[in-house]
């Protein structure tokens, strides 16, 4: 759904609400209309000496009343558009965020973190506050104006309120005029920012390499230029909307001549009366602030509608790997795999990625996958959980083209443990226990023990409840891949894939790794990419990539027997343990 649908559909779904709201900011300005009117009447009578204490005590107490009604009911208008306006924000940023959660990994890897964040930040609060504040300002001023000029009609003069008036009819041209210069500024702003939080944020990832290649100067130089573009997008806003807010007080200035000249003269000329005169000035004085909040409202509405095109582009993206028509829901999985996959290509690759892959797994069984780096290990164990999408007909789970079961339960049946160990900001517990919200702690730690990484979390200041992240404990990259793994023994799921997940922990924590696997994996399916052949030496079977195709197959004796790439490998990587041991 888009996002003005989603909004159309809001402000229709809350309609009454909206409607109360509205109507509170209604009476309340016109009670607060009262105020030139009452003044103006006790003015007259002060005038004509016709006052004594007790009525000056009245006037007195009117007003005060006056004041707190209308306080009252103004607030009750702001708070209840207020909330609704938050209401929207959370309603669309869930709505984003389960958006992209369906996108595929290809949308992500064209576009940068730091934009879709600042899609997420800047342009819903541009929303809601179009929504909450603009509309109550609106309404205000809008109402404002009506029952100030009901007011004046009645009770001062309609000639010297249509007179005064004139030079407020040029602000709605102004606006016109204007307006979308400070839209494309707005714009750019945005972009500006978006750019730079790109850039903080690729170099505060990369600030140990920064820092191990002296490269400090020329980073900060790149944050400088940034900085410099940001500040003069921004100034260019700021002048564009400095002087589209200046324009309106000034009319209201002249207006406001205006009516000390004529109705100066009105006065004199006994036209009308002093209680009048001083009513209307008050009355013009009332007006200027909704005036010059007019002109930040519609700057802000026109903000609003650039972020809500923006917002829209974003929702409108339809992800690229979905359920087909009739998918088919898995039940009971054994975790028998097939490949017969003749050639996968990248979507912007010149080559294929893999090519002639062929193997056969049945329930229970290990795939070792090891070859150089960029050989297609990561590429091939992407395709089992449609990370990305094999050709039609190419990988069989329990006898089923994967493109034909539900994403859902194709997914729920893989644990994937990514190279990086990748941690969410919560708590140890947390993490290990992701996506299994019932997980007992036992469990949790059962899990934690066999992926070595228990003791680990005993020694934290909190054991597992120990937060990780910014203003948490820093874990080292094995005690990641170890949590990471940890999650993955927990998962309940008949297939396992450890995408190198074992490269940053020593050889003695490897094999006892191994050993806890042997016994979780008695009923998983599981496949291991290692860059240490020690890791893959259990396998039913081995799988030598290199360029995308399998240049040796078998287990680990009959390759070491082949003496080709895999055993040459093995016997230099057993030479080096011996020297480091
Ligand atoms: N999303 C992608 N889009 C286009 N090309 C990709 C993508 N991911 C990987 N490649 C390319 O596919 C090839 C195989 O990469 P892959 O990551 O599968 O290798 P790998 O054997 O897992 O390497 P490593 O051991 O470094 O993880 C490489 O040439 C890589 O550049």
């Amino acid at each position: 759904m888009s996002a003005k649908t989603l909004m159309r559909q809001f402000l229709s779904e809350n309609k009454w609400a909206y409607a109360i709201s509205i109507l509170a900011i209604i009476i309340s300005n016109f009670i607060n209309v009262q105020f030139p009117h009452i003044l103006g009447r006790f003015t007259n009578a002060l005038e004509a000496h016709r006052l004594n204490l007790r009525d000056v005590l009245v006037y007195a107490i009117l007003l005060f009343v006056v004041g707190v009604v209308y306080v009252q009911f103004y607030a009750i208008g702001q708070y209840r558009n207020g909330k609704l306006g938050r209401e929207f924000e959370y309603l669309l940023r869930r709505r984003l965020f389960a958006h992209w959660e369906v996108l595929s990994t290809e949308y992500f890897r064209h576009k940068s973190i730091g934009d879709l964040l600042n899609h997420a930040m800047n342009d819903i609060r541009q929303v809601r506050e179009a929504l909450s504040g603009g509309l109550n300002i609106l309404t205000n001023a809008v109402f404002l104006l009506l029952a100030t000029l009901i007011m004046t009609f009645t009770t001062v003069s309609m000639k010297l309120t249509v007179v005064s008036m004139i030079p407020l009819l040029f602000i709605p041209l102004f606006i016109v005029w204007f307006g979308p210069q400070i839209r494309t500024s707005s714009r750019k702003v945005q972009e500006a920012l978006s750019d730079m939080s790109d850039l903080t944020e690729e170099s505060l990832s990369s600030i140990r390499l920064i820092k191990a290649t002296a490269n400090e100067d020329v980073e900060t130089e790149r944050f400088r230029a940034k900085v410099d573009h940001i500040v003069h997008q921004q100034l260019t806003l700021f002048r564009r909307s400095a002087t589209f807010q200046a324009f309106i007080p000034t009319m209201s200035s002249i207006s406001f001549a205006i009516a000390l000249l004529y109705g100066g003269y009105l006065t004199l000329s006994h036209q009308i009366q002093l209680g009048a005169f001083v009513a209307f000035t008050l009355y013009i004085g009332q007006l200027v602030q909704p005036l010059q909040q007019i002109g930040f409202v519609i700057n802000n509405f026109q903000r609003a509608s650039a972020s809500l095109t923006r917002l829209q582009v974003l929702l409108d993206e339809r992800p690229s790997i979905t359920d087909s028509a009739h998918p088919i829901e898995l039940g009971y999985v054994r975790g028998e795999i097939e490949v017969n996959l003749p050639s996968f290509q990248y979507a912007d690759g010149q080559v294929p990625a893999l090519r002639n892959i062929r193997f056969h797994l049945m329930p229970g069984q290990t795939l070792g996958i090891v070859g150089r780096t960029g050989s297609g290990k990561t590429t091939l164990v992407n395709l089992l959980p449609r990370i990305f999408d094999p050709p039609a007909g190419t990988i069989f789970l329990d006898g089923h083209d994967i493109r034909d079961i539900r994403l859902e339960a194709l997914r729920q049946s893989i644990a994937y443990v990514p190279q990086d160990g990748f941690l969410f900001s919560t708590s140890v517990g947390e993490n290990i226990s992701f996506g299994d919200a019932n997980a007992s702690r036992e469990q949790i730690e059962e899990a934690a023990r066999a992926a070595q990484v228990y003791d680990d979390i005993a020694s934290f200041p909190d054991g597992f409840d120990t937060v990780i992240g910014e203003r948490g404990v820093t874990l080292s990259g094995g005690q990641r891949q170890r949590t990471a793994i940890a999650r993955a023994f927990l998962k309940s799921s008949p297939i396992l894939i450890l995408d190198d997940s074992l490269s940053a922990v020593d050889m003695k924590t490897e094999k006892r790794i191994i050993e806890e696997l042997e016994k979780v994996r008695q009923h998983k399916t599981t496949l291991i990419i290692a860059h240490r052949l020690s890791a893959v030496r259990h396998a039913d079977l081995i799988l030598v990539l290199e360029n995308g195709e399998i240049v040796e197959r078998g287990t680990h004796d009959e390759l070491i027997r082949l003496d080709g790439v895999y055993a040459k490998t093995y016997h230099m990587q057993q030479q080096g343990e011996a020297l480091r041991a």
